[in-house]
C-alpha cells in the first residue's frame, strides 16, 4: 500500500471542495426551497442550514443520531470547512433532510426533496428509442455502445448542474480498460452500484439488460440509495418511475421488468450507502455480496472517491494498489467531476487543461480484477 496522503478537506478558499460547500450547498438548498411549499418552520430549519458556519449534532430523538454520533466524532463544533471532505458533504444532504422532515413522523414524511428537480431529468421518447436501437447494432457494437452511454450518462449528475454550464464540450476518454471487464464476466452474478437517476439511470439499466441478455451475466443486483442523496442519486423509486417511461412494446424495458420479476435482476439498498465513508468500511454483509460478484460495476464519481479514498493521491497512483482491498473484481466508470484521480500514466496530466480534475469533460474505465 502506498504511505497514504492527506484525507481532502475543503479549507482551502481555492479548492474545488470550498466551493462545493460554499456555492453549490446553499444553490442546492435555494432549489429545494423553490421547489416545495414547505410550512414556515421547515424553510426556518433550511434557512438556519445555510447560516450555520459549525457542525453540530443531530436531535438525540433523531433515528440514526447514534450512528452519526459515532461517525462524527471529533467533528461536531468545527467548522464545515474544516473537517473531511466526504463527511461534510455527507453530513449536509442528511440535516438537509431532518431539515425537511425526510424520516420525521408526518405529512412530509418519504418526500424526496429532490423529487421536481429528478423528475424534470427522466428521459424523453427520443433517449428511450436510441438506447432501444443500439440493439440493432452487432453485439461487439451493443457492447461498445452500452458502456459509452453507461459511462458519460454520469457527466451531469443534478448538483453539478446546478452550478455548471449544462453544455461541455465532447469528452475523452483517459483510461478505457473495458476489454478487462468483458474477459472477467463469465454468466456469473454482476453487482452495479447506481448513480444518478434519470439520463445516468437509463443507461445503467440498459447496461444490465444487455449483461443479461446476452449471457454475460446470470444474474444482476442494481445497488440504490436508501434516501435522497446528492440531489439526484437513485432510490428504487426512481428505477419504477424510469421503468414505467419504456414505452408500450419496447424490448429492453420488458426484458427489465420480466427479469426484475422473475428476481434474476434485483433492487438492493443498504444504510451504508449513505454514510459517510468509504468502502473500506462496507459493512460484511455488502461485503459479502461484492465479494460473490464475478464483477461490481461503481458507477460515478462519488462511489470512486468512496472506492479509493478521498485522498490527494497523485494522479499516477496505482488503481490497482488502492483497490486491492475491495471484496471482488470491481470497475469503476466515472466522468472526473472532482480532485480525486488515480491510475494515470507518467505524464498525462501535462497536456491536460488546469480544470481537468472538476469540468465533468474527462473520464475513467478502470477495473481491478
Ligand atoms: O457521484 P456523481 O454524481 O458522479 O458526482 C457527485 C458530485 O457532483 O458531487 C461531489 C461534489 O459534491 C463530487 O463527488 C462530484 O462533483
Amino acid at each position: 500500500m502506498p504511505v497514504e496522503p492527506p484525507v481532502i478537506v475543503s479549507s482551502d478558499p481555492s479548492s474545488f471542495p470550498h466551493s462545493v460547500l460554499r456555492d453549490r450547498h446553499p444553490a442546492i438548498v435555494r432549489r429545494v426551497l423553490a421547489d416545495h411549499p414547505y410550512p414556515p418552520e421547515v424553510r426556518q430549519r433550511l434557512e438556519r442550514l445555510l447560516q450555520s458556519d459549525a457542525v453540530t449534532p443531530l436531535e438525540a430523538g433523531a433515528h440514526d443520531a447514534e450512528q452519526w454520533s459515532a461517525w462524527g466524532e471529533g467533528m461536531y463544533g468545527r467548522s464545515w470547512y474544516d473537517v473531511p471532505f466526504l463527511w461534510a458533504e455527507n453530513y449536509f444532504y442528511r440535516r438537509l433532510l431532518e431539515a425537511v422532515d425526510y424520516f420525521a413522523p408526518g405529512a412530509w414524511r418519504g418526500i424526496d426533496p429532490f423529487g421536481p428537480q429528478k423528475a424534470a431529468d427522466l428521459p424523453g421518447p427520443q433517449e428511450l428509442a436510441e438506447l432501444d436501437a443500439l440493439q440493432e447494432l452487432p453485439e461487439e457494437e451493443q457492447a461498445a455502445g452500452v458502456v459509452t452511454a453507461a459511462l458519460w450518462g454520469n457527466r451531469a449528475d443534478l448538483g453539478f448542474r446546478l452550478v455548471q454550464r449544462a453544455e461541455q464540450p465532447a469528452g475523452e476518454l483517459l483510461v478505457d480498460e473495458r476489454k478487462r471487464m468483458w474477459e472477467v464476466l463469465r454468466g456469473g452474478a454482476v453487482v452495479l452500484v447506481a448513480d444518478n437517476a434519470g439520463r445516468e439511470l437509463l443507461p445503467d439499466l440498459v447496461l444490465l439488460d444487455f449483461l443479461l441478455s446476452t449471457g454475460r451475466a446470470a444474474r444482476a443486483e442494481l445497488h440504490v440509495k436508501p434516501a435522497p442523496y446528492f440531489v439526484s442519486d437513485a432510490l428504487a423509486a426512481d428505477v419504477l418511475a424510469e421503468l414505467a417511461r419504456f414505452p408500450e412494446g419496447s424490448a429492453v424495458g420488458g426484458r427489465l421488468a420480466a427479469a426484475l420479476r422473475d428476481g434474476r435482476l434485483r433492487l438492493h439498498t443498504e444504510d451504508f450507502y449513505c454514510a459517510p465513508l468509504t468502502f473500506h468500511a462496507a459493512p460484511e454483509g455488502l461485503a459479502a455480496r461484492f465479494a460473490a460478484a464475478e464483477l461490481t460495476i461503481l458507477k460515478g464519481d462519488l462511489n470512486y472517491r468512496r472506492l479509493v479514498g478521498d485522498r490527494d493521491w497523485p494522479a499516477t497512483t496505482s488503481f490497482e494498489r488502492v483497490t486491492d482491498y475491495f471484496p471482488g473484481p470491481v470497475a469503476a466508470l466515472r466522468t472526473v467531476k472532482s480532485d480525486v484521480v488515480t491510475g494515470l500514466d507518467e505524464g498525462a496530466e501535462r497536456n491536460l487543461p488546469t480544470s481537468w480534475r472538476t469540468s465533468g469533460a474527462f473520464a475513467l474505465i478502470q477495473v481491478r480484477a
